[in-house]
This record gives structure tokens, C-alpha cells and sequence, in this order.
């Protein structure tokens, strides 16, 4: 059997295969986000763990035998910095991908002359190096106590292993890679004021990174020794668990952020639009992807807001509204966290335009869904070429439990989009393939396993829904236009 561990922003994920390769069970325990100021987004590293050793309880208690687990794969939301000292400990909260505080610093980056070619990426301030940027400036006295800076899968493997291992995937998000090269650029380093020695040693994600010690076997219930392979960023992870290998395949995700991933034959840098140029986790490949900061924990927060009891009521009160109540709803721009593609704007804010007497909350809940796929429509025209040679695309992430919004994005697209099976947690099933992988499997075998896309289900464009969304898309665009102005920076 073959563990997947998925760190996810909401949630710490689970999940095992057989030796048939199948899906046997799954778990996940939720984790909460502390935003101390306005910008802040930070999680405790320990959380992650608390939450993980709980996750692997409730698959012992589905009755899964999991010191039979042969591997251990990752997977992980991206960019977020754990600082550890010389001794190993954590000198702070992680400071998360959807942290808005370095601004500034990204500003400074980009003033650097030889930074874009160097990074092929902007910089802006989900990534990791403006962060440690940010950290000399404003808590000196941590940066100077930073001997390693890992990544937050990176982390638990580092706490279940002592290794300091990244993979190219995850490490691309740093803006401290060679992406082409695959390998740490001291230059890029150096703009940060970090040195090569703390940062992790580099694997491909499918490569074994550490052996499981017997103390972090105990606390997970897993047999002391076992292999932990590379593993990558959600995002690449994902790749490989909607079955996506090949030059061109790609997904759309609905996570807390929202992203459209294309695999490429060669590092092809398109930062014009914010576009996200990484290494993939497979060796020899690598990814273009637009990124949403909030797409899913959008809908989370027009849940709360709005009253609904859960996500799931949310989306029934929004499929029971009649397509003219949806076309007479409010606009919404999804820019919670401002925006990495394609504005590429850390200051941009929410914003419901056309509120009415006698709307109801569920039209302002159709809003925020038709926002977030607004600006995922933005982020696939931003692809460009690149998108377009990826016919029909895996649909992945918790969003993708939501059959009405299947539909709505694919018409929205104008593409259809299929639901691999376990497309809901495909990044934990990535993970467990990439674990398979470090024991043995082609990326070919893992990624045609059963369980991906021979028993989908597909969404198709529908053209009368399309009709009336483009209208409203054009709208959304001008809003955004004619805003852009009012963005100013907020107080961090
Ligand atoms: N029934 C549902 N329909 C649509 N979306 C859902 C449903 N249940 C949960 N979600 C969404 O799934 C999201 C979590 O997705 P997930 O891929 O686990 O995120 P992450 O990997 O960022 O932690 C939640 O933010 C929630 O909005
Ligand atoms: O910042 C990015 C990618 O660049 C995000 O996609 C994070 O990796 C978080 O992912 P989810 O928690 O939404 O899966």
C-alpha cells in the first residue's frame, strides 16, 4: 500500500492505494487560517502535524491496516515559508501563499536587472523570497536566526525523516530556483540575502528523499523505514493524480485557490500576464498555470457571510435560482486576497457591484460563483496558446464536487472538463502515485492507473448558458477597469 499526504490550505488530506493501485480510503482533518492583520495569512507548522497524526487515526479507524504502507508520497500548497533554526525549531508561524504583506519587497525584486530572466516568473507576494524579504526588513532578529527555509510539505517530511529534501515542483514557487536548469541559483539567493546552504537538498518528485524514523512512525502508526518519496506542489501533484503526464494535459482546480495547469515540453517563461512558468514533478517536464488567490475560499466566505449552514446549501440555494434571477444577480469580483493572474495585483479588493431591494442572498452567492469563474476565464485567456492545446481538461479540488459549477465553468470556458475519479482529493492521489513511483512505477504506469479518467464524468460547454455568462464576463472585465485606480495598498 502507498500513502498520500496531501498539506492542503484547508485541510491536511490522506489517502491510500492498494496494491492494485486503487483508491482504499481516505481521511482529512480541517485546518483554520490566522490572519493577525489585514494582508497576514499564517499557519502553525504544528497544526499541520497535530492535524496529520488525527488524520491517520481516522484511517485506522476505517479499518485500514497502515503499518502495510511500503511508501509515503507529498503534496502541498505551494510557497509558504517554515523557518527553522540551527537546532531544528520553528521560529514562527508559516507565512502562507495567500500572505499579502511583501509588496514592497516584490517591487524591489522586480527592480533588480537581471531578476526576471533569471526567475522567469514576477515577483509578487505569494511566493517564497519576497517573504524572507520581508522578514530582514521587519523581524531581523528571526532572519538572522534562519538556518533552513522549507516548504510546508517539505516540513512534515522533514519532522518525519530529519531530511532536508525539496522537490523541483514545490521549489520553483520559491523564485530561488533555476527552473530550466533545475537546480538553486545562487544569484536569485543572493537578491534575498540567503545563502544555498539553508536551502533543502533538491529531488525530482518522484524520486526517494528520506527513510521514516521510528519516533515518527510511532506517532503516525507506519513502519519505521519506509521510503518518502519527492513528492510536489499541490499543483503539480494534482497533474499526476487526474492522470495528466503528457505535453499539453492539464486541469482546472477548485481549491482555496484557483488554478488552470498545462504540462510543457521545456521551461517556456510567460510572466506578462502573471502566468506561473515551474518545473513539473516529473523529471524532464515542466507546467505553465494561471493562479487565483480565491476561488474556492471565496465560496467559503460567501457562505459565512451570507448565512448559509454549509458549502453544500450554498450551492443548492444557487442551482434553485432561475437563469433570469441569475442574470439579474450582482457582480462580484473575487479578489479577496488581491490577485495573481492574470492582474497580477496584491491590492485589489472584493467587490459586489448592482446590489438591488429584493435580491436574495442566494443571487449574491450565484455572484461569487459566476466572479470566481469569471476571473478563471481571465486566467485561461492569459494562457493563451499554451492553454489551447489541451482539448478537454480533469476537473480537481473540493470545488469540483459542485456539478452546477462543473457546467457553469466549462460553458464559461467553452471547453469540456471531465471529473476523474478522486478528482476531489487529486492531489493526495498524486502524492500516493508519486510514493509508487519512488518504489518503482513509470510516471506512464502511475498516471493511467484505474481511477483516472476511464470512469469520468463530463461536463459539456452549454451554449444558451454560455450566451447569457458572456455578456456578463465583458461587464466584469470593464468593473475590474474602471476600479483598478481605486486599489490602493491596505495597511499590513
Ligand atoms: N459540496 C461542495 N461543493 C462545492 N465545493 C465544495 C463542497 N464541499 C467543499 N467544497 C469546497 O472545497 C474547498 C476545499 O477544497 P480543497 O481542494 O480541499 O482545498 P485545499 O487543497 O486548498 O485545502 C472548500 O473551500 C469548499 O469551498
Ligand atoms: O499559490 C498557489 C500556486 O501557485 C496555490 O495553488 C497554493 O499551492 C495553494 O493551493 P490550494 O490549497 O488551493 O490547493
Amino acid at each position: 500500500m502507498f500513502l498520500g499526504i496531501d498539506a492542503g490550505t484547508s485541510s491536511i488530506k490522506v489517502l491510500v492505494l492498494d496494491d492494485a493501485h486503487r483508491v482504499v480510503a481516505s481521511a482529512d482533518t480541517p485546518l483554520e487560517l490566522q490572519r493577525p492583520h489585514p494582508l497576514w495569512s499564517e499557519q502553525h507548522p504544528e497544526d499541520w502535524w497535530t492535524a496529520l497524526t488525527l488524520a491517520m487515526q481516522r484511517l485506522r479507524d476505517q479499518g485500514v491496516d497502515t503499518r502495510a504502507i511500503q511508501a509515503v508520497g507529498y503534496s502541498g500548497q505551494m510557497h509558504g515559508a517554515v523557518l527553522l533554526d540551527a537546532a531544528g525549531g520553528v521560529l514562527r508561524p508559516a507565512i502562507l501563499w495567500n500572505d499579502g504583506r511583501s509588496g514592497a519587497a516584490c517591487e524591489a525584486l522586480m527592480r533588480q536587472p537581471s531578476f526576471l530572466a533569471a526567475s522567469g516568473n514576477l515577483a509578487m507576494p505569494g511566493f517564497t523570497a519576497p517573504k524572507l524579504m520581508w522578514l530582514r526588513e521587519q523581524e531581523p532578529d528571526v532572519f538572522a536566526r534562519v538556518a533552513t527555509v522549507l516548504l510546508p510539505k517539505d516540513w512534515l517530511r522533514w519532522r518525519m525523516s530529519g531530511e532536508r529534501v525539496s522537490d523541483m515542483s514545490d521549489a520553483s514557487g520559491t523564485l530561488w530556483l533555476d527552473i530550466a536548469r533545475r537546480a538553486w541559483s545562487d544569484d536569485l539567493l543572493q537578491m534575498s540575502g540567503l545563502r544555498r546552504e539553508q536551502m533543502p537538498r533538491l529531488v525530482e518528485g518522484n524520486a526517494v528523499a528520506g527513510q521514516l524514523t521510528p519516533k515518527a512512525a510511532q506517532e503516525l502508526g507506519l513502519t519505521a523505514g519506509i521510503p518518502l518519496a519527492g513528492g510536489a506542489g499541490d499543483n503539480a501533484a494534482s497533474a499526476v493524480g487526474v492522470g495528466a503526464s503528457r505535453v499539453g494535459e492539464g486541469f482546472v482546480s477548485l481549491g482555496t485557490s484557483g488554478v488552470i495547469f498545462c504540462i510543457s515540453a521545456a521551461h517556456q517563461p510567460n510572466p506578462a500576464q502573471g502566468l506561473h512558468a515551474f518545473a513539473h514533478a516529473l523529471p524532464g517536464l515542466w507546467h505553465g498555470m494561471s493562479v487565483m488567490l480565491s476561488a474556492a475560499s471565496a465560496i467559503d466566505w460567501a457562505q459565512r457571510t451570507l448565512g448559509f449552514a454549509s458549502v453544500a446549501a450554498l450551492f443548492a440555494a444557487v442551482e434553485a435560482l432561475s437563469p433570469a434571477q441569475q442574470d439579474e444577480s450582482p457582480l462580484f469580483l473575487p479578489y479577496l486576497s488581491g490577485e495573481r493572474t492574470p492582474h497580477n495585483n496584491p491590492h485589489a479588493s472584493a467587490v459586489w457591484m448592482g446590489l438591488r431591494h429584493g435580491q436574495s442572498n442566494a443571487q449574491m452567492a450565484y455572484a461569487v460563483v459566476e466572479g470566481v469563474s469569471f476571473g478563471l476565464m481571465d486566467g485561461a485567456s492569459a494562457m493563451g496558446a499554451t492553454f489551447d492545446a489541451a482539448r478537454e481538461l480533469a476537473l480537481t479540488g473540493g470545488g469540483s464536487r459542485s456539478a452546477f459549477w462543473a457546467t457553469l465553468l466549462a460553458s464559461g470556458l467553452d471547453r469540456p472538463l471531465f471529473l476523474p475519479e478522486h478528482g476531489d482529493v487529486g492531489a493526495a492521489l498524486g502524492a500516493a502515485r508519486l510514493a509508487w513511483m519512488a518504489l518503482g512505477a513509470t510516471p506512464q504506469e502511475a498516471c493511467a492507473a484505474p481511477g483516472a479518467a476511464d470512469s469520468a464524468r463530463r461536463f459539456a460547454p452549454q451554449a444558451a448558458l454560455r450566451e447569457r455568462l458572456l455578456p456578463r464576463h465583458q461587464r466584469h472585465q470593464r468593473l475590474y477597469r474602471a476600479l483598478r485606480e481605486e486599489f490602493v495598498p491596505a495597511a499590513d
